[in-house]
């Protein structure tokens, strides 16, 4: 424990260890070790619209294991490229240039989480994570053989588990995506269950754009009888609000895509 809290996220840098993360206000039954793909990054300061400030964020790493630092960022660049291969299939089959979002990614904040979630003597009582979509272009989840991701089946509000299949990927399609594709595809709501006797471990790589990035939908998608489903918003000021209540447990609701729903 006295080793975690040498690298702790706090108030200034949001990297690092951190035991008491929040999914929509409620606290999450997990301990994760964030660290930045791109290092350092730049995001808002603020979540305020009017507020031009960048804050910039870099990595902490622990002293021990010795490896864990060069192990960490040989995964996080295979796996970033990995994602910009799906990216070009997600392009390709909305009949756009292959290449087409790379320059979204140029000032990426992507970053790595490696979760670890404790057994739980009451799971019928907590999440490991409450139920969410993610924000990014898309997330690259690798799991453990343990179980406990679900995905929501929208046909009828039912938690469908997504169970584990040795050395395989999870591709979670995240929140801009639904966007720049005008609702082609969707980014679908999961949340994470614990159990009783079982620790779990996964290791989401959640691939953010730069944040001055524009969302809005392809204009090539978007015709007279196919209009644009979301008005143009900025992703580092989506990110800076959503991350508010995942520090903390605040009093609002945390922002979602429909808000920007025309
Ligand atoms: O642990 C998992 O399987 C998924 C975690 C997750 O959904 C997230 O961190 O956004
Ligand atoms: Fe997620």
């Amino acid at each position: 424990m006295e080793d975690k809290k040498l690298v702790k996220r706090d108030e200034v840098n949001p990297m690092g260890y951190y035991d008491s993360e929040h999914t929509k206000n409620v606290r999450d039954w997990k301990e994760v070790f964030d660290l930045l793909v791109k290092d350092p990054s730049f995001v808002p300061a603020s979540h305020e619209p009017d507020d031009e400030e960048l804050r910039m964020l870099t990595n902490q790493w622990p002293g021990y294991p010795s490896e864990f630092r060069d192990t960490c960022k040989e995964y996080a660049g295979e796996v970033e490229k990995l994602a910009y291969k799906l990216l070009e299939f997600i392009s390709l089959s909305l009949g756009l240039p292959a290449n087409c979002m790379h320059g979204y990614f140029k000032d990426q904040i992507s970053f790595m989480r490696l979760n670890y979630y404790p057994p739980c003597p009451s799971p019928d009582l907590a999440l490991g994570v409450g139920p969410h979509k993610d924000g990014g272009a898309l997330t690259v989840l690798s799991q453990d053989d343990v179980g406990g991701l679900q995905i929501k089946r929208k046909s009828d509000g039912e938690w469908i588990p997504v169970r584990p299949i040795p050395d395989a990927f999870i591709i979670n399609l995240g929140d801009a995506t639904q966007v720049w594709s005008n609702d082609t595809y969707e980014s679908p709501e999961h949340r994470v269950v614990v159990n009783s006797t079982k620790g779990r471990i996964s290791i989401p790589f959640f691939f953010f754009p730069a944040h001055y990035v524009m969302l809005k939908p392809f204009e090539e998608l978007v015709n007279e009888q196919n209009p644009a489903r979301y008005r143009e918003f900025n992703w580092g000021k989506f990110f800076a609000t959503r991350n508010r209540s995942d520090y903390k447990k605040r009093d609002v609701e945390n922002i979602q895509i429909r808000h920007f729903r025309i």
